[in-house]
């Protein structure tokens, strides 16, 4: 099943998730083999011997870093009724931009508000890779962590604030390197500023 933008799939019910499994659209042949016309058609010389198995290990590069890591998405009851935040926050991220093909990296800050389910701590993190592992924009990856985090446990309130620097602005184009973007979604309990909110940072 490819998680590309497509809407949330109903295997996101929260009571017994089951493994996602990443996307399966590559073909690393044909990466393989586009990467070699790439190189052509950049003017390099394909016979260096540095560049001989470079289309290979690009193809391989770029599969890797659309493909998210297999997992188990436990969540268990919130027996003792615990009412406040959970937040994880400097979840180190990287996604590539779908405007440029080049990376972009930052930190997430992914918190909720429990309704009758917690999440296993890691699944926050693993939920950002999940989405993060395509070709974004920072805003629609924000909102599919946010919306992901509703489906699955229909909590009382979601928090996700991501922050990264792109690199199509720092190493060509505007050549702004070191800018930083921050993007967030609020909704629920904590859609209005207040002390519960304030835990993120740069919220
Ligand atoms: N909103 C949004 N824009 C992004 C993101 N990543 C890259 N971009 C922008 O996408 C835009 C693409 O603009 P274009 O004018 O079509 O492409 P371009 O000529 O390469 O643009 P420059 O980067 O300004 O040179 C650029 O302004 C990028 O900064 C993102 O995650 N969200
Ligand atoms: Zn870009």
């Amino acid at each position: 099943m490819s998680i590309s933008n497509a809407p949330l799939p109903d295997i996101l019910a929260f009571e017994d998730p089951e493994p996602l499994t990443p996307g399966s659209g590559v073909d690393l042949p044909r990466a393989q083999a586009a990467i070699t016309d790439f190189l052509r058609a950049l003017g390099r010389d394909d016979s260096d011997p540095h560049l001989l198995d470079t289309p290979r290990r690009v193809a391989a590069a770029y599969a890797e870093m659309l493909t998210p890591r297999e997992t188990s998405w436990t969540t268990f009851p919130n027996d003792d009724g615990y009412q406040g935040l959970v937040l994880v926050k400097d979840i180190p991220f990287h996604s590539l931009c779908q405007h440029h093909l080049l990376p972009f990296r930052g930190v997430a800050h992914v918190g909720y508000l429990p309704g009758e389910r917690l999440f296993g701590l890691s699944k926050l993190a693993r939920g950002v890779e999940l989405f993060s592992r395509d070709l974004q924009v920072q805003e629609r990856l924000t909102q599919q962590v946010a919306n992901w985090l509703e489906a699955t446990l229909a909590p009382r309130g979601v928090g996700v604030v991501m922050e990264a620097e792109h690199l199509c602005m720092s190493l060509r184009g505007v050549h702004t390197a070191g800018t930083m973007t921050r993007t967030s979604v609020f909704t629920g309990l904590l859609a209005d500023a207040g002390p519960l909110r304030g835990q993120f940072p740069n919220h």
